[in-house]
């Protein structure tokens, strides 16, 4: 048997910190967590409101916490990120940086001071957590260009949709082909096609803002989202996005004969819209529109209710029909 004196000391001696926090958010006792690599001491939180020592937002998401767990008497498991700095009154003595924990938090049956109990194990996962973005960041990721890959693109332009569908913010897409990559690929190699490639997405990152989507769709594909943007100014943002590709690929110095250009569609979002494909779909449109003319050029998608609605039609007929951006038409 195990004497209460034991007990203790294996209490004491678990690897992560374990708390008993009361329903009111009372720190009621703090066992183990004693590895200052990992955790700080908890032990001066003993008799302290969480209230008291952690920001107001935090406390209610604990408090909250504890209270489903009280509720459901279930285990409940929730990550989440402190740091010392966060909580008045630790000793600094623990770890610098922010940590992740993962909170296991199991109601108890009994009470204390008239209070209900929960136990809270807190374990310090900031290298799985880690782990967890840089593979997550992986798998959003092109290897080529950094930018974003398609499947990361569905995602937020199905975001931006909703955003525009709920509340009705602007939304434009910008879809860019190179022109002539194959003859680039064919006469000089292809780590010169692939010197394009880059270039172009270096260009796309120092142009845009935070907020914007940039993805490698493809092969010499690229889709631009931009959010709280209308057409006119889709349309602008992209010949000054042109210029600089232009600007960019001459630098590259490819030889007489041989030149890789850019030809981008755009399109905006629209009421008739049933998802940001509908929006792709006519960006898409409108650059091969930029290819039928020639290449090089910038190509804005129709976006009058009637040419819309009859956008379908057009699109199984194989007209593609798309306006040319002149200045006149912009709307800064
Ligand atoms: N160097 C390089 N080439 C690529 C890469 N991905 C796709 N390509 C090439 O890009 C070309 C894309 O095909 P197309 O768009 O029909 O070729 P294009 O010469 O640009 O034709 P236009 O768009 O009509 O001007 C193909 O030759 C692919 O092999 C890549 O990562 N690196």
């Amino acid at each position: 048997m195990i004497s209460i004196e034991q007990m203790g000391i294996v209490l004491e001696a678990l690897p992560d910190p374990v708390f008993i926090l009361s329903r009111s958010g009372k720190y009621v006792a703090v066992f183990g967590g004693r590895d200052a690599r990992y955790y700080h001491d908890g032990t001066g939180l003993v008799g302290q409101n969480i209230a008291d020592i952690v920001k107001k937002d935090k406390a209610d998401w604990f408090l909250q916490q504890i209270e489903l767990a009280l509720d459901s008497h279930r285990l409940l498991i929730r990550e989440y990120e402190l740091s010392g700095a966060d909580v008045r009154g630790l000793q600094w003595t623990g770890p610098r940086k922010p940590i992740w924990f993962e909170g296991r938090i199991q109601a108890l049956d009994f009470q204390v001071d008239g209070e209900d109990v929960v136990l809270w194990v807190a374990s310090n996962i900031s290298e799985r957590h880690e782990m967890e973005v840089q593979l997550r960041e992986l798998s959003d990721t092109d290897q080529l260009t950094g930018l974003f890959n398609r499947r990361r693109l569905e995602l937020d332009l199905t975001l931006l949709y909703e955003a525009f569908a709920r509340h009705s913010v602007p939304t434009s897409i910008l879809m860019f082909d190179l022109d002539n990559l194959k003859k680039v690929n064919d006469t000089l190699g292809h780590y010169a096609g692939d010197e394009i490639i880059v270039a172009v997405s270096k260009v796309c990152r120092s142009e845009l803002r935070k907020t914007d989507i940039a993805c490698r769709f493809g092969g010499d594909e690229f889709v631009i989202g931009l959010p709280n943007i209308e057409m006119g100014q889709a349309v602008q943002f992209a010949h000054r996005l042109h210029e600089c590709f232009n600007r960019e690929l001459s630098r590259l110095c490819i030889d007489e004969g041989v030149s890789a250009t850019v030809s981008i569609g755009v399109a905006t979002m629209l009421p008739e819209d049933r998802s940001y494909e509908d929006t792709l779909k006519r960006a898409d449109n409108a650059m091969y529109e930029a290819k039928r003319r020639g290449k090089n050029r910038v190509v804005a998608a129709d976006t009058t209710a009637a040419d819309t609605k009859s956008h379908a039609r057009r699109v199984s007929e194989g007209a593609n029909k798309a306006q040319q951006w002149e200045p006149s038409q912009s709307r800064s």
